[in-house]
């Protein structure tokens, strides 16, 4: 059983008895996890690598859906209904529950249609709105200086960090409830990092956040809560300055000391 620190905020999404079987799999690589996310707040998922920090994350929006024959078992609660097995529309879940890759994934087009792609998929056309939105999806994500003379420009041609910054205004422009952070930072450079990170912690004001990363630094800077992740379980969920300074686990505090990983 994991050790699960009490929540007193709202809960953004709730994960009960979960599993998780990769199609190729013979046995899951999550195995009946249950965490709650608090609203508004940063919670960041660390663990040796395999734990299960990616498929977990994944699933919060369904990713794992793209491709045929994975299994998910449980119940993962969000606005009090179970994510996976309600038969809503998955495009419309993923753009209430937004997610943002480990490399920059700018589609090849321009920086606004880029900004707009989400939006025109909710059905908005009128050009005045879409063009407001825009700009302060841009501003939102701080990428607006950079990126507003040149915004019918190939958005390929904007540095690592800038594309990270145009993918978060993408996802926030559709004013998502959650928003899901796979390693956003591993391709960047210290600099781009800093911001990138700087940009998480605003967001929270508007969106629940959940962070994958492999930098427990990252994790101690950004988040408010932390969960430790091993083969395929979550061992603890605690505050996390908390977490870092005095696990309840000694698993937790084996992998933070560095005795593995
Ligand atoms: N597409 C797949 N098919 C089958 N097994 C998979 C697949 N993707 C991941 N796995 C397995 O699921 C387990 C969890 O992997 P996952 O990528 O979620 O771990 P992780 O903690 O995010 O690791 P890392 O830190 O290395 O990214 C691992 O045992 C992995 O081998």
């Amino acid at each position: 059983m994991a050790t699960i620190v009490d929540i007193t905020e709202e809960k953004a999404l709730e994960v009960k008895d979960f599993q998780f079987t990769y199609a190729s799999a013979d046995a899951p690589s999550i195995k009946t996890l249950n965490m709650p996310i608090a609203k508004n707040n940063i919670t960041a998922l660390i663990g040796p690598s395999g734990c299960g920090k990616t498929t977990l994350l994944r699933s919060f929006n369904r990713i794992h859906d793209l491709y045929p024959g994975n299994k998910y078992d449980g119940e993962i609660i969000f606005k009090d209904r179970n994510i996976l097995t309600s038969k809503e529309d998955l495009i419309s879940l993923r753009i209430q529950i937004g997610m943002i890759f480990q490399k920059p994934t700018a589609f090849p087009m321009s920086i606004f249609d880029n900004v707009a792609y989400g939006m025109r998929l909710q059905g908005i056309k009128n050009k005045t709105e879409l063009q407001d939105r825009v700009e302060k999806a841009l501003k939102d994500a701080a990428v607006w200086k950079e990126t507003k003379d040149r915004l019918k420009h190939d958005a390929n041609g904007l540095s690592g960090g800038q594309q990270q910054r145009l993918c978060i205004a993408r996802a926030v422009a559709v004013e998502p409830e959650v928003l899901l952070f796979d390693e956003p930072t591993s391709a960047l450079d210290p600099i781009s990092t800093a911001g990138i990170e700087e940009l998480i912690v605003e967001l929270k004001d508007r969106v629940s956040i959940i962070i994958v990363t492999h930098n427990m630094q990252q994790a101690a800077r950004v988040s408010d809560y932390t969960g430790f992740m091993y083969l395929g379980e979550l061992i603890e969920l605690g505050r996390t300055e908390e977490l870092f300074v005095t696990p309840k686990e000694k698993l937790t505090e084996e992998y933070i000391t560095g005795k593995f990983g």
